[in-house]
């Protein structure tokens, strides 16, 4: 197993009353594929705007390669390494793919030359060169959501973090996602996932933290947590357990 890249220490994040993250602590480590899971308001995305620095947390800790990172500038937070896509696509309409994917090379580099050379790379990557020239607002959603990540690759991560990227995608489409999951992280990227189509996670996870009502639940590979009692009773339902027990 890698060491710490991300670590959370107690962090609570409030809205008004609401707490939506509640005393969550875990750690990502380097090379893996973490997801996380739990149901709708779990407090998932939340988290990720807590570490990536669109949210302030209420209290706790960040840290990222040992830095604290907590209440740290997005924009800053990505130049160190750690990048994100969002739930809700942000694929720049009036901007071609290529374009759109400088976007995320120029917070790497300020050269022109060599802000070209990454986005040819990470359209390689995603198999995205045959599309360099279409209109944001022309592609499908499953090609939003790979602009949406090879944006975020373009800011040279080593922490890469998926918010449901694979959320209105068919089967196919599914399968190349998780085939780029796995591709980035035999590159050396490590990633955090928040998804809630199981089937596609829990065969490239390495391990999984389960948050309910804005607290840890549990934690561990995924073999443990589909056999996790809270977790079935919480989230997962007897339907996947049954499933999944049968393979
Ligand atoms: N900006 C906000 N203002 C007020 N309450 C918020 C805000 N963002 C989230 N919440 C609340 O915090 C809780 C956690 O929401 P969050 O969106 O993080 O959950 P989630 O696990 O990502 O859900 P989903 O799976 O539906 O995306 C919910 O009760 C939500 O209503």
């Amino acid at each position: 197993m890698g060491e710490a890249m991300l670590v959370l220490e107690h962090l609570t994040m409030k809205f008004g009353n609401v707490v939506a993250n509640e005393n969550v602590s875990f750690q990502v480590n380097e090379g893996e594929i973490l997801s996380l899971i739990g149901p709708n308001g779990a407090g998932k995305t939340t988290l990720f705007n807590c570490i990536t620095g669109f949210y302030a947390p209420f209290s706790g800790k960040v840290s990222f390669r040992g830095q604290n990172i907590t209440g740290m500038r997005p924009n800053k937070i990505c130049k160190l390494g750690l990048a994100r896509t969002f739930q809700i696509v942000k694929t720049l309409k009036e901007m071609t793919v290529r374009e759109n994917i400088l976007t995320g090379a120029f917070l790497h580099t300020r050269h022109m030359k060599e802000a070209s050379k990454i986005a040819e790379e990470i359209m390689v990557l995603t198999h995205l060169q045959h599309k360099a020239h279409q209109l944001g607002a022309n592609l499908t959603i499953a090609d939003k959501k790979r602009v949406e990540i090879a944006r975020a690759l373009a800011t040279k991560p080593q922490l890469l973090m998926l918010d449901e990227a694979m959320a209105g995608l068919n089967q196919t489409e599914i399968k190349d996602a998780m085939e780029l999951c796995l591709k980035l992280k035999k590159s050396g990227i490590t990633l955090v996932i928040v998804e809630h189509i199981m089937e596609a996670i829990m065969p490239i996870s390495d391990r999984v933290v389960v948050l309910n009502a804005g607290k840890k639940i549990a934690e561990g590979t995924p073999d443990e947590v589909v056999n996790h009692d809270q977790v079935i009773k919480a989230y997962l339902g007897e339907r996947y357990h049954a499933k999944s027990k049968k393979n």
